[in-house]
């Protein structure tokens, strides 16, 4: 076992602190509050390089650009995972998954030269999670280990990138697409799942309907940046300008969201597809959490991959000010920023240092139309919520009672949390923001 002697206890890395570090190559948060706005394109330019050093696109936000790798190198040294991951469907048809792992995978040592190009370190926080999930959930009795040939590298990459060694939102969905034309946008049509657990149409098209909400709402940062910049000038115009400017990104986020329930079965979803997104935190199935082995002997315990570890949602509760501090929703709101990449962390943290100004602002402000702009804002948020609450009802909580499944873990969300109470409080704790007249 020597070669895990240097891997410390993965526990440790569940106590990574939410409070962010402004490193030498990232701006202080007060860095654009000396933004030169003489022009407009001197200030759009000001604000991508900004959002570029958080690793957030203007156009695209928290979605990668350049566009996720598809595959790493099959010549490199973790070319057997991907051998793995292009059949990995077909293992769990055939529920060899985990034979076909163990006995294909070797422990395979991180080098400090390996992965150091940041797609490559993406694909394989990816490939590794994607093959460990599959390893757990994929055939009966659940796993309560992960082998030493995943847990090893997994960790050791997992360390390299900062994040903890579980399958989040930031890899299934944004790392995890791919253009038919890159000169097109990123949006329904053209795109593709790069890879799914069991695969086909509904586990695709749940991912890709939230690439896209999560393309169209990535362009709202910019104009939340600057509605900031502007309520510090004490702008009302332009203030209300970015505000309507968000508006209308919230209305076309609320329209790709309603398409979940065109292009995805719930059936199929609650059946076939959530299960491998499961956590072996606060989920009766691994009541003991995990072992992952070569690692530690202690048992991990890691929520599962949710939205709810979405930077673009809680970019929007950031910029509104929108607290989450009830017994339902404080705790797992705040322990999902650890499942979010660590400068996509730090980003909200800036912006959330900035809330003020806007908050203020609009408070104080005696324009009717200002205060309008921002409580319609408020009111897509909400609606945003209210939407989605309806899309769990049918998604989960109707497919659960049609199975008499209601005793069962799946009472509660992949990340762990139980429903309804927690959705519908985020969803209040979101109403009160609008400003009174
Ligand atoms: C079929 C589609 C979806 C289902 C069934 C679903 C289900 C859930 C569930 C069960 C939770 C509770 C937390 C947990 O335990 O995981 C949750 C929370 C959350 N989901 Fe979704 N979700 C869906 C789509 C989305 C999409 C597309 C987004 C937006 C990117 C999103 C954003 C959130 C957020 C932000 C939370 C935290 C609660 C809040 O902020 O109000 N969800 N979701």
């Amino acid at each position: 076992m020597r070669i895990h002697e240097h891997i410390e206890d993965a526990s440790s890395l569940l106590h990574q602190t939410l409070v962010p570090y402004y490193g030498p190559d990232l701006p202080h948060p007060s860095a654009y509050l000396i933004f030169d706005g003489e022009t407009a394109e001197l200030l759009d330019d000001q604000i991508a390089r900004l959002l570029a050093s958080y690793s957030v696109d203007i156009n695209h936000g928290f979605v990668p650009f350049p566009d996720p790798l598809d595959q790493l190198p099959l010549s490199s040294k973790f070319g057997c995972w991907e051998v793995i991951m292009k059949d990995l469907s077909g293992y769990l048809h055939a529920r060899n998954v985990r034979s076909t792992i163990l006995s294909r995978l070797e422990v395979i040592p991180i080098e400090q030269g390996d992965l150091l190009d940041e797609r490559e370190l993406q694909r394989a926080l990816l490939v590794l999670a994607m093959l460990s999930h599959a390893f757990v959930w994929g055939e009966q009795p659940v796993s309560t280990y992960i082998p030493a040939c995943l847990a090893v590298p997994w960790v050791e990459v997992t360390r390299k990138a900062c994040r903890l060694p579980m399958l989040t939102h930031s890899l299934m969905v944004l790392s995890n697409w791919k253009r038919f034309d890159v000169n097109k946008p990123i949006e329904l049509g053209n795109i593709a799942l790069l890879n799914g657990f069991l695969s086909g149409t509904d586990e695709a098209n749940f991912y890709l309907v939230t690439i896209e909400l999560e393309d169209r709402g990535g362009k709202a940062l910019k104009h939340m940046l600057k509605a900031q910049y502007f309520a510090g000038k004490e702008n009302e115009q332009d203030v209300t300008n970015e505000l309507k400017a968000i508006e209308n990104i919230q209305k076309s986020m609320l329209n790709t969201l309603s398409k979940m329930f065109d292009r995805v079965d719930p059936y199929i979803f609650y059946h076939r597809v959530r299960h491998f997104l499961s956590g072996w935190k606060g989920n009766s199935s691994l009541p003991d959490g995990i072992v992952y082995e070569g690692v530690s002997e202690t048992r991990q315990f890691l929520h599962g991959a949710s939205a709810a570890q979405s930077c673009l949602i809680a970019a929007f509760d950031v910029f509104f000010n929108v607290q989450h501090v009830s017994d339902q929703t404080r705790d797992f709101i705040d322990e999902m920023r650890l499942y979010m990449p660590f400068k996509h962390r730090q980003f909200l943290h800036m912006l959330g240092e900035h809330a003020h100004y806007l908050n203020d602002f609009v408070q104080k402000s005696t324009s009717k139309e200002l205060r309008q702009a921002h409580n319609a804002c408020i009111d897509q948020l909400v609606e945003f919520r209210n939407k989605h609450i309806q899309i769990v009802t049918v998604f989960i909580l109707a497919q659960m009672r049609k199975s008499d499944d209601e005793t069962s873990s799946s009472a509660r969300g992949t990340g762990g949390t139980v429903l309804m109470p927690f959705l519908k409080t985020s969803r209040d704790e979101t109403k009160i923001k609008r400003e009174k007249f």
